[in-house]
């Protein structure tokens, strides 16, 4: 097949090619449904192709907001966008997310009559418009949605009945909302939950209910078959959406609803933190030091909105604070150029998602009596077992900052770990002397945000499979595990591969820059 010829012409069907060269001649004919005596609707290369003479003279009246201009006859809808398609008696119905700003979109229908002898035709038509639409996506996802009534300063509700839920409605999504009425009630919710009566659990929240949730499935008495079953996603309806930037790549609430209608089911390491007699499951990070006082400690200062963040950090630098521990670390990825290799490798490995799940001590594929069981052993043991063998506990006088990461982003624009995959099997550990210089550890902060943390000679990057830190010398300090303040004591955690799910635009990368490879291949270039 000639793939220039498709890349050259969109009105190319490029999923169903053309072998023979006869059949080649007539690619429009056969993506392309007559609409009407002025109109045509063609399956393009990554678009629905609408040729309109309509359009032209109605030039000065912006009829359906289609994306290009509206002095040609012809628009292009992306594939992407497109939420549903119908035939009915007399018209074939098309429902799609409009671009209306740069960071929202709102359903829009386009409408044409179709012929009744050209039906049989415009029902396959339109089957194969819905695969090009869906790809690897569930059609008609069932959505089990919590809204947080305080999520977004109390505007959750107002912002899942405005930007979410008109596009779960246009995707033909079944939602089943309940709004939470207590602290951790999503964990009750999630443990009591019939996970075959639905395909997703949607948070309308920030990254607390997302936690919880994944800790009420952890629960159940056969947690990781629900863990695997049903995707955890969320709804940015928080400060920082950490889960809705990796995934959904935005934390609009309307672009975020489009991602969940057409994200790919994604297998998601999670982590197992044990704590006391506790074990908790943690999808996002781990903080003792700098950051989790920065987060924790500036409760009271929720009014500087994003900033309070970056002021806790100055404040702490300046000071230049220091956070002593004993570490242990069982490292499987330990330079930095490693890492590189590492994530490139899993960039270019198209392999089915669910391969991606289990290692040597979680649950073995296959085993529906293993997948009926509750959460899977501890292969590295609980923080109150002897460590294991080949772990060596290291002092750390100094430390400044230990962040352990599962995903990349932790907020808009702030990628500590850039390294971080969904289901590597591994976390990434980002540790820092406190005692560098203040113009150096200031760099750090700004690194975050522009991409040049991950190279600085200062920060220390590895990706590891578990871990004990035991704070010393501090009375009282903070832990932070997914954003929630836990008890000032030693933890020990240790992930599982592929454990949970969720749903992402990839199924194999977060939405977030990764690591650039030396040669000189970005991330964005190997993603195309
Ligand atoms: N009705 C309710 N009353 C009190 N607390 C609630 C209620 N519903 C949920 N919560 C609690 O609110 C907390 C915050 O939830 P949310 O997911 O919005 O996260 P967050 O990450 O803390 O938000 P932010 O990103 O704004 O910091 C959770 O601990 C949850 O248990």
């Amino acid at each position: 097949m000639d793939h220039r010829a498709v890349d050259e012409d969109p009105f190319v069907d490029p999923v169903h090619p053309h072998p023979h060269s006869e059949e080649r001649q007539r690619p429009v004919e056969d993506s392309t449904l007559i609409a009407g005596r002025t109109a045509s609707l063609t399956l393009g290369t990554d678009s629905l192709i609408v040729l309109d003479e309509g359009f032209a003279q109605r030039k000065r009246w912006n009829c359906c907001g289609l994306l290009g201009n509206e002095s040609k006859t012809t628009h292009a809808i992306p594939f992407y966008n497109i939420l549903w398609a119908e035939l009915s008696q007399f018209e074939i119905s098309i429902r799609y997310a409009r671009p209306t700003a740069t960071d929202v979109v709102r359903v829009s229908t386009i409408n044409y009559p179709i012929e009744k002898p050209d039906h049989p035709r415009a029902i396959s038509w339109v089957e194969h418009l819905l695969d090009r639409a869906y790809g690897e996506s569930q059609r008609k996802k069932r959505i089990k949605l919590l809204v947080n009534p305080f999520g977004g300063q109390g505007k959750a509700q107002k912002w899942y009945l405005r930007d979410i839920e008109p596009i779960f409605a246009a995707a033909r999504c079944e939602i089943d909302l309940q709004k939470t009425q207590y602290r951790a009630h999503a964990v009750e919710i999630a443990e009591k939950l019939d996970v075959d009566a639905f395909d997703v659990i949607a948070a309308c929240s920030g990254d607390g209910l997302p936690h919880e949730i994944i800790n009420g499935l952890g629960k159940k008495a056969d947690a990781r078959r629900a863990l695997r079953k049903i995707a955890v996603v969320q709804l940015p309806c928080g400060t920082g959406n950490a889960m809705s930037w990796n995934l959904n790549g935005s934390d609009s609430p309307s672009l975020a609803a489009l991602a969940i209608v057409k994200g790919i089911k994604t297998p998601l390491d999670l982590v197992s933190i044990t704590q006391g007699d506790r074990r908790t499951l943690s999808f996002l990070s781990q903080a003792v030091g700098i950051i989790a006082d920065a987060d924790l400690a500036t409760e009271h200062l929720r009014w500087l909105g994003s900033a309070r963040f970056t002021y806790g950090v100055l404040v702490r630098l300046l000071q230049k604070t220091v956070y002593p521990c004993d570490l242990a670390v069982k490292v499987v990825v330990a330079t930095k150029a490693e890492v590189r290799e590492h994530y490139r490798q899993a960039l270019n490995d198209r392999s089915l998602p669910e391969n991606h799940r289990g290692g040597p001590s979680s649950q073995a594929a296959g085993d529906e009596n293993q997948n009926l069981r509750g959460l899977p052993e501890l292969r590295y043991g609980t923080v109150n077992d002897a460590l294991p063998e080949d772990w060596t506990l290291v002092p750390y006088d100094t430390m400044g900052n230990f962040w352990c990461g599962n995903m990349a982003f932790m907020a808009a624009q702030n990628n500590p770990f850039p390294g971080a995959l969904p289901n590597d099997g591994c976390m990434d550990l980002v540790t820092i002397d406190g005692d560098i210089s203040r113009w150096k550890a200031i760099q750090c902060v700004s690194g975050v945000e522009t991409g040049k943390f991950f190279d600085m000679a200062h920060v220390n990057y590895r990706k590891i499979s578990g871990y004990r830190i035991i704070p010393r010398d501090q009375q009282d300090g903070y832990i932070s595990i997914d954003g929630e303040r836990m008890p000032f004591e030693p933890f020990q955690a240790e992930v599982h591969r592929g454990l949970g799910t969720v749903l992402s635009k990839s199924g194999h990368v977060y939405e977030a820059p990764g690591v650039v490879s030396k040669n000189g291949e970005s991330s964005s270039s190997l993603r195309a």
